[in-house]
């Protein structure tokens, strides 16, 4: 049994940062909503409190009863965490006088702070907040200031409980693994003992377990996290694993043939399915991006219901489903989040679909489950594949979909990811695409007038799709392939390119 911090959620977007921080040290973590926490907390030697979008001061808040947790478990709240600690505690919190958002630099640091170790004065943290903690609570010592914040961080004495106002989980709190690692591993003393070896081992047990001698139908794409998943399924449960490649007519070019191609070389039982028509049919005239999303969700679950009734025996449906696919859908935990897009993979399964979900890398991020595709011995070249979307260029073409607009974008699509590869750019980019966007412009073409699409590219650099920001991707590059394709698909006569970070804007235009 390998160490497990509980990670209370209040509803921040950043709470499965904090797990994938804490899982950076190799330290398994579990993010559970604050109103539905475990009932047996026997197995957790950590606990963390989430930031949340709600003021402490509210009345509809949480609120929870910490009486099990503080003072019996090392526990550390972050923002909203450190300021219902406070709280709860006798302290005082109110509005600032501004809303603090973004960096901020350590001005006071107490010395000799395990806690701090490795965090000096001028040390740069991440804030997001509005309100603030104006009086400690009895008992609790102050640990480092701010310019704006006097309670930048603090300590009850007598127990193992901190509080921060900063996030620590954010990639621009400089120190903020530093930070965790004083406190899980040299305050609570946590093993850093969870590795990809050790998830593929107890993943791959648990599997074998759960799944006994039925049959399991499995979404494959062709993306990385569901050949993984894939993998993983098949060295649990060999050839009872039945993939199923589903051509949504939305795919890339020739991609339904080459996915294929592909699998043939790693002994996984694959069958290639061709329901573009299904697809595009269902798709007819919608122009509302999530309504498109749940046509494409749905057909996707008719289909592989379809392919389950061919296979005798089949109990399971399996799913490349990864942790940041849930989180933007519905809050990762059950808990208190915004929902920005419902992605195709997670609305869950009809009633009349008798198939249970096995989903084993939905706690993973992205580089997580690179790294277990790396250790199960997987061609480079697929774990190297840019996400594709599962609703593919569906939710590319901004609009309605028709056959006409899916090949035009196929090959501008074609011409982008090529000219990407050939210049050795491929591997510098996280991701990258083309958008067909329903509008028209004026062009001149051989004197002649034209009036037609315009297509935008996109590239961005990310870790985990959770937050990006587009690439600086050299000019002469960009000319070139403007040119290929003005000169090389008809019905295109304008092309630009997207320099919006994620957030504000998303990867995905729809
Ligand atoms: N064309 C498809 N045929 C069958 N299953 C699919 C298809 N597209 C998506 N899926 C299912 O939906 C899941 C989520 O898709 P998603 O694109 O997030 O992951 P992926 O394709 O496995 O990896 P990547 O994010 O690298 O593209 C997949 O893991 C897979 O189970
Ligand atoms: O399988 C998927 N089904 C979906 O419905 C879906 N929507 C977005 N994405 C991918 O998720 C990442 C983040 O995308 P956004 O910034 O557009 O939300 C990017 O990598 C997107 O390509 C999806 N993947
Ligand atoms: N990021 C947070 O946890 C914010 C906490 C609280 N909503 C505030 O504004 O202060
Ligand atoms: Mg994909």
């Amino acid at each position: 049994m390998h160490n497990n911090v509980l990670i209370l959620d209040f509803g921040s977007q950043y709470t499965q940062l904090i797990a994938r921080r804490v899982r950076e040290l190799n330290i398994y973590s579990e993010i559970k909503p604050y109103n539905n926490p475990p009932k047996d907390l026997s197995n957790y030697q950590a606990v963390i409190l989430s930031g949340s979008p709600y003021s402490v001061r509210a009345e509809d808040a949480p609120h929870p009863d910490l009486s099990e947790i503080k003072g019996k478990k090392p526990l550390l709240g972050i923002c909203y965490g450190a300021q219902y600690l406070a709280q709860f505690n006798g302290g005082n919190v109110a509005p600032s006088a501004t809303r603090e958002y973004g960096r901020a630099n350590l001005s006071y640091v107490r010395e000799n702070e395990t806690f701090l170790e490795g965090l000096g004065e001028g040390s740069q943290v991440w804030m997001s907040h509005s309100d603030t903690i104006k009086e400690l609570p009895q008992g609790a010592n102050r640990l480092a200031s701010t310019h704006d914040v006097e309670f930048a961080a603090f300590h009850l004495e007598g127990e193992q409980t901190y509080g921060i106002q900063f996030h620590p989980e954010v990639y621009h709190t400089t120190d903020g693994k530093k930070l965790l690692e004083n406190f899980l591993v040299k305050i609570a003393g946590l093993k850093q003992d969870w590795t990809p070896d050790a998830f593929i081992e107890t993943t791959v047990a648990e599997l074998k377990e759960k799944i006994g001698d039925d049959k399991v139908i499995l979404g494959l794409s062709g993306g990385v996290d569901s050949s993984v998943a894939a993998m993983l399924l098949h060295k649990a449960i060999g050839k009872h694993l039945h993939c199923i490649f589903v051509n949504n007519g939305l795919l890339r070019k020739n991609e339904f043939e080459s996915v294929l191609d592909q699998y043939q070389h790693m002994g996984l039982n694959v069958k290639g399915v061709d329901a573009s028509a299904r697809f595009l049919d269902a798709l007819k005239g919608e122009s509302e991006p999530e309504k498109k999303r749940k046509i494409i969700g749905r057909v996707f679950i008719e289909v592989f219901d379809d392919e389950a009734h061919k296979v005798e025996n089949a109990k399971w449906l399996a799913q490349g489903t990864i942790y940041p696919d849930r989180i933007e859908s519905v809050s990762a935990s059950g808990g208190p989040s915004a929902v920005i897009k419902s992605h195709h993979n997670v609305g869950g399964l009809p009633d009349y679909m008798q198939l249970k979900i096995v989903e084993p890398l939905h706690l993973l991020f992205k580089d997580e489950v690179r790294r277990v595709g790396k250790n199960l011995g997987m061609d480079p070249a697929i774990l190297g594949r840019h996400p594709f979307p599962g609703p593919g260029l569906g939710i590319r073409i901004l609009g309605d979909i028709t056959a006409e607009k899916v090949s035009i974008l196929q090959e501008v699509d074609a011409i982008f990811i090529d000219g990407l590869k050939k210049w050795g750019l491929y591997d510098k980019v996280w991701q990258a695409g083309a958008m067909l966007l329903p509008v028209n412009s004026v062009g001149v073409m051989g004197d002649e007038r034209t009036y037609e699409k315009c297509v935008t590219l996109r590239a961005v650099e990310s870790t985990d799709g959770m937050t990006a920001d587009w690439v600086n991707l050299p000019y002469e590059f960009l000319q070139k392939t403007s040119n290929d394709i003005i000169n090389k698909v008809k019905g295109v006569n304008r092309v630009v390119y997207d320099i919006s970070s994620k957030p504000p804007a998303t990867i995905e235009w729809e």
